[in-house]
């Protein structure tokens, strides 16, 4: 396909995404279903417009005075790849697949606009009830907060030291420009794509095959790690999902001790089985949802709780979420979010500790879901850790980047794109009094 059927495709599906408020990765995969002429090159070429006209629909629509499909599919290609009006007028020329030109003073308009003039939430490309609750819970800067989680994302990797070290995986993974990540010990990254370029396919490596790195986001290494499970510990994984989190609990603890893998949705723990075995996890058992866990109460090490929440920090690799994430399934959210901490509790041994993990930049998710335990829990002994020390302690090359906030007697942390490059993520311990 050439650049205009590109285009064209990428406008049909920013429609359907628009129409039928769907999620942009079902619609491409529905594109692809009915155009199977269209090569993974073409494929490629047209998710990466779709994602990023998603990832700027408010502030490119303000600039091109135009929020059509079609004017965000062509400020996706003049921004996006770095191509002139004319440049791209003239690779349209002549060919009939391509969509027709937006006037050139709206081109115009679209290059000569200044954001500045913007209402914040425009030039920080969410929905007004978003920017509020981003304000409120970032501060002063969240409009460039909100500009990082607009950017496109690195692909990240975790080398799984139950196998490999990072340095061979970073070795294996070189012609894919694949180098240490400057944060978490054990990870990877392959920088963010540029123009029309995409990710390589590392789950067909040998090296995936063999179980030596697994593909996760920086930030969630790190809230993994800040958790702290240690070998022979008795760690309860109360929201594993699919284990992304799980595999590097059980890393860390050398594949001692044990970790009880659970979840409420089996279809969720499902992919767990497979990637524990690729990963050579032998410390893990994962718990099915109908199994009463009641034999744990009051034995746990460690509990942690990966919460359900709208996940607003990932909104970088799922821009369409923001457009459609609603009011009442962030207040769902948290309602999950106390019940899951109430559930979690009861797991805690006396001495040990309750980390709570959220991949959203909410205040409400974050540090009021907290303070509203601590306050429901007020006789349970439980206190808040110092979280901002142990970051420094781990990583004292991080500098202090990260958000930490003081929350009762001890502290909880913030990571965000613009922070710390990696997604956004909440990490909070909670330590119960012997
Ligand atoms: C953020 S996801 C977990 C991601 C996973 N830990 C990982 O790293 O790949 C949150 C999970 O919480 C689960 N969940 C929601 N409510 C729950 C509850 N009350 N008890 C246990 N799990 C719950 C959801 O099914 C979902 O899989």
């Amino acid at each position: 396909m050439r650049l205009g059927g590109r285009l064209a495709a990428a406008i049909e599906v920013l429609g359907d995404v628009e129409a039928r408020r769907r999620p942009v990765a079902d619609a491409l995969k529905d594109w692809g279903l009915s155009h199977r002429f269209a090569g993974s090159g073409d494929r490629a070429a047209i998710g990466n417009v779709v994602y990023d006209a998603l990832r700027r629909k408010r502030s490119y629509g303000f600039r091109m005075g135009d929020e059509s499909a079609a004017a965000l599919g062509f400020a996706a290609v003049i921004d996006g790849l770095g191509m002139a009006p004319e440049a791209l007028a003239a690779a349209l020329a002549g060919d009939r697949f391509a969509p027709e030109m937006p006037a050139p003073e709206r081109l115009a308009g679209f290059l000569a606009e200044d954001l500045a003039a913007a209402p914040a939430a425009v030039a920080a490309d969410v929905p007004d009830w978003i920017g509020e609750r981003l304000e409120a819970s970032l501060g002063l800067a969240w409009v460039e907060e909100a500009q990082a989680l607009a950017m496109r994302p690195p692909l990240d990797l975790r080398a799984n030291t139950l196998k490999a070290g990072r340095d061979k995986v970073v070795k294996a993974l070189a012609p894919f420009g694949a180098e240490p990540a400057g944060l978490a010990p054990d990870g990877i990254r392959i920088a963010a794509i540029a123009g029309e370029g995409r990710h390589p396919n590392v789950q067909a490596e040998a090296g995936f095959q063999k179980g030596w790195f697994e593909v996760q986001d920086e930030g969630s290494q790190l809230a993994a790690l800040l958790a702290g499970a240690a070998p022979g510990e008795q760690v309860l994984d109360l929201c594993a999902g699919a284990g992304g989190k799980t595999l590097a609990l059980s890393a860390a603890m050398e594949n001692t001790g044990q970790v009880h893998a659970s979840d409420a949705d089996r279809q969720r723990l499902a992919p767990i089985h497979e990637r524990l075995k690729r990963a050579g996890c032998r410390n893990v058992q994962v718990r099915d949802p109908r199994e009463d866990l009641a034999g744990l109460f009051g034995q746990m090490d460690l509990v942690f709780v990966d919460a359900p929440c709208t996940g607003s920090g990932t909104w970088r690799r799922r821009p369409d979420a923001k457009w459609r994430l609603a009011e009442t399934a962030l207040a769902k959210r948290l309602e999950e979010q106390d019940a899951v901490l109430d559930r979690a509790a009861r797991f805690v041994r006396p001495g040990g500790r309750l980390a709570y993990v959220t991949c959203s930049l909410f205040h409400e998710e974050n540090a009021e879901r907290v303070a509203a335990f601590l306050a429901r829990h007020a006789d349970k002994g439980f206190a808040v850790a110092d979280a901002g020390a142990r970051w420094n302690a781990l990583l004292p090359q991080a500098d202090g980047r990260c958000r930490i906030d003081a929350l009762g007697g001890g502290s909880v942390l913030a990571m965000t794109p613009r922070l710390t490059g990696t997604d956004g993520f909440f990490f909070a311990a909670l330590e119960r009094a012997r």
